[in-house]
């Protein structure tokens, strides 16, 4: 009788208890919401709140029918985080203008990799900010851009060679009329996938003069079983090198990076990451506990990020450890300029890994670092200062940012993210300049973790966003016959059947860069970016939005509002080209109606890097090739995860529009 009672008793506690609990979080959540009462929004699921239809529409599709019922500014709940949406091209502008740091969303990570992630220039605040951006700014100069073509054509050909022999191999196939099963494989590509490889490899070529060869691997699109291959060959490889081993040229690091990479984006994602990162949406107060459990009990998602995150990290310390061994050069020399240095380390979670400071400390006094010997290396930088150099408006002063029709180039150059003053950097010197900065009051150089979060934003903002854009301008030209044939004519005029593109040229092909800005405003890559003033409260058209609430900027919606755009769901690279009557009803009317780089002082640093890349890939490989889109690939299906992707790649077939050039003299000239 008296265990009854007790049994009783304590099932009512506990049942108390879990009431109490949960009255509390709703209580907190009226909390939240009745500060942003006065915000339209749709109505929210308590604890869930808008996540069901975020999670099944995606958010930019979610956004945009939210624009249509509550205006351009609105209020959306992640789970049980409150933030803002804003999805007008002024109103856009001004916020992200105006605003100066990017929102902290705390992920699962802890230690280290926290760590790596707060530090990086995407993530830094305020002076902080300011230093690592005018560290990073003179790579980004039109001088060290010129200087990074050669290593972009290099890149850019070599993938039209991949490509362009799978096509031969195809056609000799079906000449043979070869099984129907044999022929298919051999021609299908998912180009997502090849150009990813590529866009890493002009990371590696340009920024560290390193040869990732992200494009060797044989199957670049190959199986999880192959990943572990390569993960076991890199953990046999990094032993060796931690023996005190050969220092051999790994093939592998491009492998494991390519794959690292691609899941540290894919596993991060609400979508097809960790069930925990729901979790922890429903109960952001209890986010270090979820951690804890997500760390201890992963499930295969999460450890598939964790992994990923290790092999990435050991990447950054493998650059940084080859870039402070690399002999000093003279000032004014270019390491690496002309031969790029094999990775010789490679990646892996299992292999004990050299240590980076804590990036709590404080940074080291100027003098130690120097004392460093090799840590600057500050031959690699022509212009020997510029950490002081910043002269933007990083206080988001709500400048204007200039018109559409003087284009992104002119808002970067008036937000201060103008790189034309910087110096030239020479190619492969990244790491250098990143290791020169100083602190300007108190002459500090950056801690080891800054520097290898610098180095890890490089890798990650370098790699998946040009390689979507570049997927879905493919995408776009399959399935415009006539922008192909446009495409194709500019392209044959300019370059002819072999001659790889030179700087002389890029001017001279204004119809691709238009393809690729139209290609990023139906698709762009980032399509949203955030916004947080933790000072005081934004004015956002007519709301007050509380200090420290989370705006989200809906580029999406922008690039797809039809008071804006003419035909907006049709693809029109003409409305980019000044001469084409399109181009003025939007150009003129609407100034930053077209922003997949952002905004401000804040707009991404890699912008013209990402251009020019773009633009020669697309006039190499369609100088060579088109592509024929596989079954089931209209209408394009995409996944939206940290960035808007093609699901499941973009599978198509290369088919070669030349013979293979007569004579070995023409075949080298094509490949120089
Ligand atoms: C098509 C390619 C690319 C697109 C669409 C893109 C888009 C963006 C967007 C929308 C932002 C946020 C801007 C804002 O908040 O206003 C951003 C930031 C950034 N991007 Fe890119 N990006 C691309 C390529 C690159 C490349 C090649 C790099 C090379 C390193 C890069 C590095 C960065 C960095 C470091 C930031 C943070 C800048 C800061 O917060 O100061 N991006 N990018």
């Amino acid at each position: 009788m008296f265990e009854a009672i007790t049994a009783v008793v304590f099932g009512l506690g506990k049942a108390l208890c879990v009431l109490a609990l949960v009255l509390l979080l709703l209580g907190l959540d009226i909390g939240k919401r009745w500060r942003l009462r006065h915000i339209p929004g749709p109505p929210a699921l308590p604890f869930l709140g808008n996540l069901p239809q975020l999670l099944t529409l995606g958010s930019p599709t979610f956004f945009r029918q939210c624009r249509k019922k509550y205006g351009p500014v609105f209020r959306v709940a992640f789970g049980r985080n409150w933030s803002i949406v804003v999805a007008e091209p002024d109103l856009l502008r001004q916020v992200g203008t105006r605003v100066l740091n990017h929102a902290l969303f705390r992920s699962l990570m802890r230690g280290e990799f926290q760590q790596l992630d707060d530090l990086g220039l995407l993530i830094a605040r305020d002076d902080y900010w300011r230093l690592v951006r005018s560290a990073w700014q003179p790579a980004f100069s039109a001088a060290s851009l010129s200087g990074y073509l050669p290593r972009m054509v290099a890149c850019a050909v070599q993938l039209t060679d991949r490509l362009e022999t799978r096509a031969r191999e195809a056609e000799a196939e079906a000449a043979k009329g070869g099984s129907g099963k044999a022929a298919t494989a051999a021609g299908r590509v998912n180009i997502h996938r090849e150009l990813g490889s590529m866009t890493l490899q002009v990371v590696g070529s340009t920024a560290y003069g390193v040869d990732f060869r992200a494009m060797d691997c044989d199957d670049i699109a190959g199986a999880v079983a192959e990943v572990d291959d390569a993960a076991a060959a890199a953990t046999a490889v990094a032993a060796a090198a931690a023996e005190g081993g050969s220092g051999r040229p790994d093939d592998k690091f491009g492998r494991v990076l390519v794959e690292a990479c691609r899941n540290v984006f894919r596993y991060s994602s609400l979508v097809y990451g960790t069930k925990y990162s729901r979790v922890s949406l429903l109960l952001p107060e209890l986010r270090p506990l979820v951690s804890a459990v997500a760390h201890v009990l992963p499930d295969r998602p999460f450890a598939q990020l964790l992994r990923a995150r290790g092999d990435l990290r050991n990447a950054c310390v493998c650059l940084i450890q080859g870039w402070k061994t690399r002999p000093v050069q003279p000032l004014g020399s270019h390491p690496g300029a002309d031969t790029p240095i094999a990775a010789t380390t490679t990646t892996t979670t299992t292999q004990s890994s050299p240590r980076l400071d804590d990036g709590n400390k404080p940074p080291l006094p100027a003098s130690s670092a120097a004392a460093n010997g090799r840590d600057g290396q500050n031959a690699a930088v022509e212009a020997a200062t510029f950490a002081n150099g910043f002269n933007g408006n990083g206080n988001g002063d709500g400048k204007p940012s200039g018109s559409f029709g003087k284009g992104a180039a002119a808002e970067g150059a008036e937000s201060g993210a103008g790189p034309e003053a910087a110096p030239r950097v020479a190619v492969g010197s990244f790491l250098g300049l990143i290791l020169s900065a100083r602190d300007k009051a108190s002459g500090a150089a950056l801690t080891d973790l800054q520097v290898a979060a610098q180095v890890q934003t490089f890798i990650l903002a370098g790699y998946e966003t040009t390689a979507n854009g570049l997927a879905f301008a493919v995408y776009c030209i399959a399935t415009n016959p006539k922008v192909e044939r446009r495409l194709l004519a500019e392209i044959d005029e300019v370059l002819g059947p072999d001659r790889p593109p030179t700087e002389a040229d890029l001017p001279r092909l204004p119809y691709t860069e238009a393809v690729f800005n139209e290609a990023l405003r139906l698709y762009p890559p980032a399509h949203a970016t955030n916004r947080l003033e933790d000072k005081g409260p934004v004015q956002v058209g007519g709301y007050t939005v509380p200090a420290n609430t989370a705006i989200f900027l809906s580029i999406y919606s922008a690039h797809h509002n039809p008071d804006v755009w003419p035909r907006a769901e049709e693809f029109i690279p003409e409305r980019f080209l000044p001469t084409s009557p399109l181009y003025p009803e939007v150009c003129s009317r609407v100034p930053n109606a077209h922003a997949p780089f952002g905004y401000g002082s804040r707009m991404c640093i890699g912008w013209k890097f990402a251009v020019q890349e773009a633009k020669v890939a697309l006039a190499r490989l369609y100088q060579r090739l088109v592509f024929e889109l596989e079954p089931g690939q209209v209408p394009l299906r995409t996944s939206v995860g940290i960035t808007l992707a093609p699901k499941d790649g973009l599978w198509v077939r290369p088919v070669a529009r030349h013979p293979l050039p007569a004579s070995p003299a023409a075949a080298s000239a094509a490949h120089t």
